[in-house]
């Protein structure tokens, strides 16, 4: 799968821009600020509905104007894939594939596999636990439209529960059995989704150690562990034993909405014991093992986003990123860098066709 042509029109800095694509690589060049991240991002739009980068989907729409339009010509299995993604301020945004608009835009999310690897990843490492939980979420979502229906129904029963143990304090009240209700449907999806995340992390850490060692050469010893409280007990006996506590803080201190990655180094936490180039490996190495799992599920290869990832590796770093993009069968890449020499001596590495757009206001 790749994409052909892109069209923008008041697409954050651009007003009206278009690309013809390579089918294999194409590289985004120029000064800081002049929109190369703004194209990869419109990319993920097409692919997920929404920017990478900035979640309130207003601040997409270049200042001063009233809608964006993104429009995309896909090759997808010897036939075209004309996506459209369109938002007009004080409306929905609106996502049409081959002209007919979706009803639902999560329908959407997996037809054209992506993964993107930039500096905002770093956020996996340094902030909270909701970061990786989207993180493996979205990989699972990607390949198993389930996955998704239980996580929105969990998330909507866990909303209710918290305002049942609102109510509860406010009146001082307490009613027993209906709160079971929630704990029961709770319980439900939670286990499902469990079960699910346990089943692909088994998949996925092998994959992404060998992605790991491929990267640094293999000198160092990193690991990524499931934290769940539902690996010592059931779900619906965790809700149970937690219930006073629950009731004291107003809201549902246990279930899967909890759950955590711990991303080592050496048996060290690598937020606070990796360097940045270390963590930087760490990040790349969990996008690759991303890009793969994709691959296998989803049976098409998916597009690869570089967003300015040469920074802070060094050179063996580098040239074993670009042994991996040449070995590892990847499909249509996009790098953005503001070097363009650095982009171009790394990509005549990779025995493919290339194209460099220079941007240049
Ligand atoms: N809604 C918007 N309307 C107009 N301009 C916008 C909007 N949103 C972002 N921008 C502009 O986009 C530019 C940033 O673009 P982008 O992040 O793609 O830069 P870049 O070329 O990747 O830079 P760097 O090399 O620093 O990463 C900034 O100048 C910013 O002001």
């Amino acid at each position: 799968m790749f994409l052909r042509k892109l069209s923008l029109i008041n697409y954050k800095n651009f007003d009206s821009k278009d690309f013809e694509f390579d089918s294999k690589i194409n590289c985004m060049v120029g000064p800081n600020g002049i929109g190369k991240t703004n194209v990869l991002d419109a990319i993920y739009h097409l692919s997920f509905g929404k920017s990478y980068f900035n979640p309130v989907s207003t601040q997409n729409i270049r200042h001063d104007e009233d809608f964006f339009v993104i429009e995309g010509e896909f090759e997808k299995e010897d036939r075209q894939e004309k996506i459209v993604c369109s938002l007009k301020r004080g409306s929905k945004k609106m996502i049409k594939r081959n002209g007919k608009a979706y009803d639902r835009l999560s329908d959407h999310i997996g037809l054209l596999p992506l993964v993107i690897i930039s500096p905002a990843d770093r956020d996996l490492i340094i902030e909270g636990s909701d970061t990786r939980r989207k993180f493996i979420d979205g990989v699972i979502s990607q390949s198993d439209k389930n996955y998704l229906q239980d996580l929105l129904k969990y998330n909507k029963v866990l909303a209710q529960r918290n305002s049942l143990l609102k109510y509860f304090a406010a009146n001082h009240t307490f009613n027993k059995d209906t709160l079971s209700v929630y704990n029961e449907q709770l319980n439900d999806y939670g286990s499902k989704i469990f079960e699910k995340r346990i089943g692909f992390l088994e998949r996925f850490i092998p994959i992404f150690k060998e992605q790991y060692v491929a990267i640094s050469g293999g000198h160092e010893e990193v690991s990524l562990r499931y934290e769940s409280k539902l690996k010592d007990q059931g779900l619906l006996a965790l809700l149970e034993s937690n219930v006073e506590k629950d009731k004291a803080l107003q809201y549902t201190s246990v279930g899967v909405h909890k759950d955590d990655l711990g991303f080592e180094i050496s048996g060290h936490p690598i937020k606070k014991f990796g360097s940045q180039g270390q963590q930087k490996s760490f990040l790349i190495a969990l996008k690759f093992a991303q890009f793969q799992f994709i691959k296998m599920q989803s049976k098409t290869t998916p597009v690869l986003l570089l967003d300015d990832i040469f920074d802070k590796l060094d050179e063996h770093r580098v040239s074993h990123i670009v042994a991996l993009v040449n070995n590892e069968n990847f499909g249509q890449i996009f790098i953005s860098d503001t070097h363009a020499d650095r982009t171009e001596a790394v990509v005549k590495q990779i025995h493919q066709t290339y194209k460099l757009f220079r941007l240049n206001g």
